[in-house]
């Protein structure tokens, strides 16, 4: 079959938060006429003036350029794209609907419906955000319903893999574009917007919407299951002695296996992988299929428990004794290179350990803004000296390049007491205690313990 197609030049992103912003200003890059909607006017101001109101490395460069350019551009108002854009990209949240466990897809559905009541010429809109299976098919109908009379609306699923941290290099060199559609015509559309990828020899995956679906959460899903896999196996070796590092190095050279994501440590957090799991578990027990994803409950309360670990590290470091105490907590955001505090596990322990009583000093090279809209009694400080200044107890939580590159010698003058908490598993142990720390690490047995 011959499909003839529309040469695509204008694009929307509805939705300009780390996923849409990042799509946006690449799809900028990439040649595209781009307009990123948002229902936040604070947030569109700021990307208007070409500033991005979050931390992606390389990212406020690239929104500047084409902001100067001309060929990007940012609004409010979702009837300046539905007459001007030939592919609409719906890059909305789907966060953990409050008080549950399922995804909350109001945000989606709304972002969909005033999108296609205001479109006026043919257009594909491309779902890119992560959604339950059956969103698609379910949102494929809205658009028909919703669309103008005479005008050709078509709903194709394309979800998304980037990591935070690498999110630009990630949307423009993707190791595989996966695409669901129910139309010949809207792959091909998908295809000339990713020819560049595509030219790279990136691995293409044209499949239903129901598969594209499941391709992001099954990913999602098996990455946390390496991650507790893992901690699991921490859990044992802070009993029985071990070392989860090199247990870790040992099973990741079988190349069946794979070393990444073998990190042992307090856990994984972030906007997806946890609320990602919840979701999914939800979304095939509401199908009837109960116990199919059953094992993904596990997967987090093993994850959990390691907040709770690395707490009750600190309890046991001070004797029981915490109240008052000043703790360091070195890193607040979910990972490094984000300023993202999303279900952030660092956050987590330093909350926990202020509700028990402690002084908690935090500090996070780009985290401590948004940590401090959610958690505003914390104790926020600006520099990593003043957070370990008389600290009793320093915990590491996440593996910033400046905290990777801490040695005994730049805390010895500055703590009341040489403990630390090594979280993440990211410091030479045997240094430290060399220098006369109480060095713990999750995943290792206490060396005073019996
Ligand atoms: N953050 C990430 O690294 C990745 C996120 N995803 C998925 O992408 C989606 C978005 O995630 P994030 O960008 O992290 O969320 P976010 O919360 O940073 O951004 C979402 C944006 O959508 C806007 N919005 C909400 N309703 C709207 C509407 N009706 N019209 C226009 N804009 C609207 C919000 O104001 C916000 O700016 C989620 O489904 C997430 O699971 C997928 C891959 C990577
Ligand atoms: O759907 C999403 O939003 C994205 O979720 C994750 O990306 P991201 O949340 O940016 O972060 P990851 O690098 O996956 O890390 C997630 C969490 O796992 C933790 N982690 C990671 C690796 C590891 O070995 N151990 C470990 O505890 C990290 O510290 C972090 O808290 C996926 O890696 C992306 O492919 C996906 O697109």
């Amino acid at each position: 079959m011959v499909v003839v197609t529309a040469r695509v030049e204008n694009i929307s992103v509805i939705g300009t938060g780390y996923l849409g912003a990042t799509h946006a200003a690449c799809m900028a890059e990439l040649g595209f006429n781009v307009i990123g909607v948002d229902v936040d006017p604070e947030k569109i101001d700021s990307l208007s003036r070409g500033e991005l109101p979050f931390h992606e490395p390389g990212l406020p460069e690239l929104i500047r350029k084409h902001v100067d350019t001309g060929r990007l551009r940012f609004t409010t108002d979702m009837d300046q794209v539905g007459a001007w854009a030939d592919v609409h990209f719906i890059a909305v949240g789907t966060p953990q609907v409050k008080g549950g466990t399922g995804a909350d897809l109001r945000f989606v559905d709304a972002a969909t419906t005033s999108l296609a009541a205001s479109i006026t010429k043919d257009a594909l809109i491309v779902g890119k955000s992560t959604v339950p299976v059956g969103t698609a098919a379910r949102l494929a109908d809205l658009v028909q319903d919703t669309t103008q009379e005479g005008v050709q609306v078509s709903l194709a699923w394309n979800p998304e893999f980037l990591r935070e941290g690498f999110a630009v290099e990630d949307t423009l060199r993707p190791d595989r574009l996966v695409i669901g559609t129910r139309n010949p015509g809207d792959e091909a559309t998908l295809r000339e917007v990713y020819a560049e990828a595509l030219g790279r020899d990136t691995p293409f995956i044209s499949t239903d919407f129901e598969t594209a679906e499941l391709v992001k959460v099954a990913a999602n899903a098996f990455l946390a299951t390496k991650i507790s896999f893992i901690n699991a196996f921490a859990e044992v070796t802070e009993t029985v002695g071990g070392d989860i590092t090199t247990l870790a190095d040992a099973i990741g050279y079988d190349t069946r296996i794979g070393r990444k994501f073998l990190n042992a440590g307090v856990g994984f957090g972030g906007g997806c992988l946890p609320k990602d799991i919840r979701a999914l578990q939800t979304r095939v027990a509401e199908l009837g299929l109960d116990h199919s994803m059953k094992f993904l409950d596990e997967i987090d309360q093993i994850n959990l428990r390691r907040r709770k670990k690395a707490v009750a590290r600190a309890f046991e470091l001070l004797d029981q004794d915490i109240v008052g105490k000043k703790i360091a907590v070195l890193g607040i955001t979910f990972k490094p290179l984000s300023d993202d505090v999303r279900d952030s596990p660092g956050l987590d322990v330093a909350a926990r350990l202020f509700n028990a009583g402690a002084d908690v000093a935090v500090y996070d090279p780009e985290g401590n803004r948004n940590a401090a809209k959610r958690y505003p009694r914390l104790g926020y400080v600006n520099t990593l000296t003043e957070a370990v200044t008389g600290a009793e107890l320093v915990i590491l939580t996440t593996e910033w390049q400046e905290f990777r590159a801490l040695t005994p010698a730049d805390l010895n003058d500055l703590v009341a007491a040489k403990r630390f908490i090594d979280a993440r598993n990211v410091l030479p142990a045997t240094d430290w205690e060399n220098h006369g720390w109480t060095f713990a690490q999750l995943g290792r047995k206490m060396q005073h313990s019996s």
